[in-house]
């Protein structure tokens, strides 16, 4: 397989708890991965360790064969992760167009004179960055919002302003925790053709997802966890008839 994104022996440990236990995993650029399982499986640590909020007790990962864990957060944004979460955490006080921009600051080029004296260079790059939020912005259909409050938007929108969002850091490789929580059918199967054009248009994209009609849907492939145990992975049609996985999610019905 041509892996791009290689996770090996991933563990992760709290105290007495092991989050994640020895778990592989491997993605292609181009691809929509999702990751699964009940709740506290393990898939947000996941995304925490990938992004460098933590520091895994044991493993690593590899982009494009370069070790990334250990790097700093900041570092593995500018090798083009991005993610959004499971709460919405937009900026309520600030435009849509100005929430895309604010994910553009880790790239900019300008100093801190620049900024002080807003020189010309300065007001260059905020054209620059104005055309582009502008463009994802469209490409995310949130174009009529531009100048609106994100909390004056649907809920689905909102969810759609952090993908547009995460897309302004010049990101390639997108990870969202979530993203069709809480939407209605019609914003869920939006979303749907929105995340497959992103594939389409070049960017790999990560997801965790617990309403599995979507996540069969949209992904090219699966990692299921459980436990913190990787206990499947493959096509959505592989996973679906998985004895494991139907055990693991027939499993937690029983325990609620
Ligand atoms: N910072 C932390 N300190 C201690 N324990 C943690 C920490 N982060 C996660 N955990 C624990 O690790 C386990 C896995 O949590 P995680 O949030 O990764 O699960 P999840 O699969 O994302 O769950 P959910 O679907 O409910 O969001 C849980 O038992 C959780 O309580």
């Amino acid at each position: 397989m041509n892996a791009n994104l290689v996770v090996t022996g991933l563990t992760q440990k709290f105290g007495g708890l092991t989050a994640l236990n020895d778990v592989n995993m491997e993605v292609r650029f181009g691809e929509i991965v999702g990751v699964i399982g009940p709740n506290g499986a393990g898939k947000t640590t996941l995304f925490n360790i990938i992004t460098g909020v933590y520091q895994p007790t044991a493993g690593t990962i590899m982009l494009n064969e370069k070790k990334i864990n250990g790097l700093k957060k900041y570092e593995i944004t500018r090798l083009g992760f991005a993610r959004t979460f499971q709460n919405i955490r937009l900026f309520k006080q600030m435009s849509v167009l100005d929430n895309v921009m604010m994910g553009m600051c880790c790239r900019s080029k300008a100093s801190i004179f620049d900024n002080l004296f807003n020189t010309p260079k300065k007001r260059r790059e905020e054209k620059l960055q104005e055309q582009k939020a502008l463009e994802i912005l469209e490409t995310m259909g949130l174009l009529d919002y531009k100048y609106d409050s994100p909390a004056s938007l649907p809920y689905g929108e909102q969810r759609r302003l952090e993908i547009a969002r995460a897309m302004a850091t010049d990101a390639t490789i997108l990870l969202l925790d979530e993203p069709a929580a809480g939407m209605n059918e019609q914003e869920t199967a939006d979303l749907l053709i929105t995340v497959s054009k992103l594939r389409d248009s070049g960017y790999t994209i990560i997801l965790i997802e617990h309403d599995m009609k979507f996540v069969m849907n949209v992904c090219d492939r699966l990692y299921v966890l459980n436990h913190g145990e990787l206990i499947c992975a493959g096509t959505p049609g592989e996973v679906k008839t998985n004895p494991d996985v139907i055990n693991a999610y027939l499993g937690k019905e029983e325990e609620e």
